[in-house]
């Protein structure tokens, strides 16, 4: 017995060691770091929800102010911060080839329906599928997907109430049934009402798939920070049930598109598309004709894996998007109305018809939309991971070079950037005058990483702006956003969230506005 203890704590030592050796890490590499807690790293505070984790970043990247890359441990897990702008351009476009997969989110036994979307893949399997799914988001396909827009947003209006006084809604729920209803009409090609029929299947599944709760929330907010915690908690992006239930609605929808001879230009029939293309051009899509690789074919369960991954995206981070942004005009109460005027303008200018050109036309609703995703982007930060070995050479009198091996993770904190008084002037305020003509040059585009940055960015952002324009357009051609004494202000950053979320929610005051022109 005595014997087993002694064993038993000679382990221990040996474990205990193991983790203080490798917070040494960044020592080593004379990289600035501050001081780590064995096993929880950096994340200690954001496992008792005492920092989010974006605060977290931004404590570090203050205090390291004349240095381009500083060190943190995602628990145990050494990542590297990058403070410098020219180093995330060097990373995300310059030197791509070494730095072109993304940090393995839930490793491929955890979750292999994840590890097969876009999001996920690396090396020549993602630049292939890249191609794919890019072409079905040109500017020619989103003014195909139009119409759909706004007939999803048109719903969305009639189902608001015109009452002569201010009604307080659950912004997040309103913008979460339009998304829902939208994406399966563009992913899909399917019809959904959710306005008129709250209780219909698709919503009700969605809902329980896309609205993380608490519990959900913690599994991947700590899959997001350690790969050993996603599997030990076996965090799954969907569970098998939501999987099957939109990979049967794909099937049944090709099924019937066959045999009644439908072509509809949703995303679906886009990306089937590029398939069939695909499948004819082989041979062509190899860059260099020595080079031994054979991209694979896209198979049928290929594209619905895509389509359930970008249903996510554009319903979860869309919806957190929007939300941000409508916030924020509720308590601008004079930058919502330049942009009512211009709303007012745009309409009376169209006639009422509101062209894919039209919206596109407007500059300042242009600049909210940009302004909105710089100070409330639901990304707070991004991810790449070295893929190749790679030096960063030294710049600065106390650098030396920075020899990077292959797996070694990088973190890119967008929500630093936007807040760092270096590149905006008084950063926490909601100022879209920043993205004017007269200010638009002053930005550096490394500094708003919303949507990302160079060939791995999203695929989707033209449409989340088309589709956040298409919907305000509408909304406040009628009515106005304001704050309630429901709604939570400041913004209060959700802790336990990895995006920029409200912990008290999205409650504001609708208003029917007394001066609609028309
Ligand atoms: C406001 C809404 C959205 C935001 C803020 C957003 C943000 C992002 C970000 C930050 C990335 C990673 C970029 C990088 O690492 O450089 C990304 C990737 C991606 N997004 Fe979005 N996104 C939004 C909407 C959409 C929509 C509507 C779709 C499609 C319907 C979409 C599809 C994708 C895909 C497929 C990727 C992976 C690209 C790749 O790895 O090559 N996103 N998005």
């Amino acid at each position: 017995m005595g014997f087993l203890v002694v064993i038993i704590l000679i382990g221990v030592a040996i474990l205990i060691y193991e983790e203080i050796r490798k917070l040494q890490y960044w020592k080593k590499l004379s990289v600035p770091c501050t001081t780590p807690l064995p096993i929880f790293g950096h994340m200690a505070r954001a496992i008792c929800q005492r920092k989010s984790i974006p605060e977290i970043h931004k404590e570090m990247y203050d205090k390291y102010s004349n240095h381009r890359y500083i060190g943190y441990f995602l628990f145990n897990s050494p990542s590297l911060m990058i403070r410098d702008v020219e180093l995330v351009k060097t990373i995300c476009i310059k030197d791509f080839h070494c730095f072109s997969a993304h940090r393995e989110f839930l490793s491929k036994d955890t979750d292999p329906f994840w590890n097969r979307i876009l999001f996920a893949k690396k090396d020549r399997e993602w630049y292939d599928l890249r191609k794919i799914v890019a072409a079905a988001f040109t500017q020619s396909k989103m003014k195909q997907m139009y119409p759909f827009i706004i007939k999803c947003a048109m719903r969305l209006t009639s189902s608001l109430p015109e009452e002569n006084k201010t009604i307080s809604i659950d912004s997040y729920d309103l913008f979460f049934k339009f998304s829902n209803d939208f994406s399966l009409n563009t992913v899909f090609g399917i019809e959904c009402n959710s306005f008129k029929d709250p209780s219909n299947e698709f919503y009700k599944v969605a809902k329980n798939a896309f609205i993380v709760p608490k519990l959900k929330g913690l599994k991947f907010f700590g899959a997001a920070i350690s790969k050993s915690l996603a599997k030990f908690l076996n965090a799954k992006f969907f569970d098998d049930d939501t999987k099957e239930f939109y990979i049967k609605v794909i099937r049944d929808t090709l099924e019937y598109r066959k045999n009644h001879n439908v072509v509809r230009p949703d995303l679906l029939h886009l990306l089937k598309e590029e398939q069939k293309e695909r499948l004819q051009n082989v041979p062509k899509e190899l860059d260099d004709p020595s080079d031994t690789y054979t991209p694979p074919l896209m198979t049928e369960d290929d594209v619905a894996v895509q389509l359930v991954g970008m249903l996510f995206t554009s319903t979860y981070t869309f919806t957190n998007y929007i939300c941000n942004l409508v916030y924020e005009l509720a308590l601008h109460q004079d930058i919502q109305s330049r942009l009512i005027a211009e709303i007012d303008e745009t309409w009376r200018k169209c006639d009422g018809n509101l062209t894919f050109d039209h919206l596109t036309n407007m500059k300042y609703f242009d600049m909210v939309c940009q302004e909105g995703l710089r100070l409330r982007s639901p990304t707070v930060f991004m991810d790449r991971v070295v893929t190749k070995p790679y030096t960063i050479p030294p710049v600065l009198p106390h650098e030396k070079p920075l020899h990077l091996k292959p797996g070694q993770d990088i973190t890119i904190p967008v929500y630093c950037f936007s807040r760092d008084e270096k590149y905006f002037e008084n950063p926490e305020k909601f100022d879209p005058e920043r993205f004017s003509d007269e200010n638009k040059h002053k930005i550096i585009p490394q500094t708003c990483l919303g949507f990302g940055y160079g060939s791995r960015s999203c695929v989707g952002y033209s449409l989340a702006l088309v589709e956040t324009k298409v919907l305000l357009f509408f909304i406040l051609q009628r009515f106005r956003f304001v704050p309630t004494e429901k709604t939570p202000i400041p913004f209060p950053l959700d802790k336990i969230n990895i995006s920029q979320f409200s912990s008290r929610g999205y409650w504001l005051g609708l208003q029917l506005r007394e001066d609609i022109p028309y």
